[in-house]
């Protein structure tokens, strides 16, 4: 039978990539959306010559790899050129993450997206999973891990989703706010659960 997906989602620093990295440890396929935009643009991929023909060659780096920073100037404050931009991209990477789900081996998948929801691609998943962490404790992590003072996790914070809607769109939600061999036994539970699920749904 052809495997079910999950979407996993949440906010910065919540547990979104921890989470998933426990669900793969007990066999689950996954594909990170993240990643999947980063492999589109990558150097020798059809996405990134159309955009040097676009843009032009100063929208690369001296190593022939796209320039993120100069790429983001263009098409800051011009919804035009961003609309461009989205039109090549959007539809390559969700083509290539169509692909990558259609790999799996295990009964169901899971595709981590921080903009699972702001992008719709929620609709596309047969369940979605979020990732609640209080406010305080993903900017406490956010700054461990990327060295960023908490200004800048609150401006991120800020522009993303809010909470409340984000659990709107749960079926499931998992509250990350223990260590880590609880996290590691919400991830169990929910596997033992989703196991027993026809296509994603009780
Ligand atoms: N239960 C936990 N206990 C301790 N540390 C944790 C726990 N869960 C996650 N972390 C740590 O918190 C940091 C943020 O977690 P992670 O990178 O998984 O979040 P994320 O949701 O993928 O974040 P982002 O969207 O910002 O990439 C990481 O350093 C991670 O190892």
């Amino acid at each position: 039978m052809k495997p079910w997906v999950l979407g996993l989602t949440g906010g910065i620093g919540s547990g979104k990539s921890a989470a998933a990295e426990n669900f793969s440890e007990l066999g689950v396929h996954l594909v990170d959306a993240d990643q999947v935009a980063r492999w589109v643009v990558e150097p020798g991929q059809p996405a990134l010559e159309r955009i040097v023909e676009h843009f032009g060659r100063e929208v690369l780096l001296a190593s022939g790899a796209l320039d993120r920073g100069a790429l983001r100037a263009r098409i800051f404050q011009d919804a035009e050129q961003r609309k461009w931009l989205e039109g090549l991209l959007h539809p390559l990477i969700r083509e290539e993450i169509g692909h990558s789900l259609a790999l799996a081996q295990s009964p169901y998948a899971i595709l981590v997206s921080p903009l699972l929801i702001e992008s719709g691609q929620y609709q596309r998943m047969q369940r979605v999973l979020v990732v609640d962490t209080p406010e305080s404790l993903q900017i406490q992590r956010a700054m461990a891990r990327d060295s960023a003072d908490e200004e800048q996790v609150r401006a991120i914070l800020k522009i993303q989703m809010q909470r409340d809607e984000r659990l709107r769109h749960a079926d499931d939600v998992l509250v990350n706010d223990r260590d880590r061999s609880w996290l590691r036994q919400e991830v169990e539970r929910l596997h033992g659960f989703y196991l027993t699920l026809k296509g994603g749904r009780t």
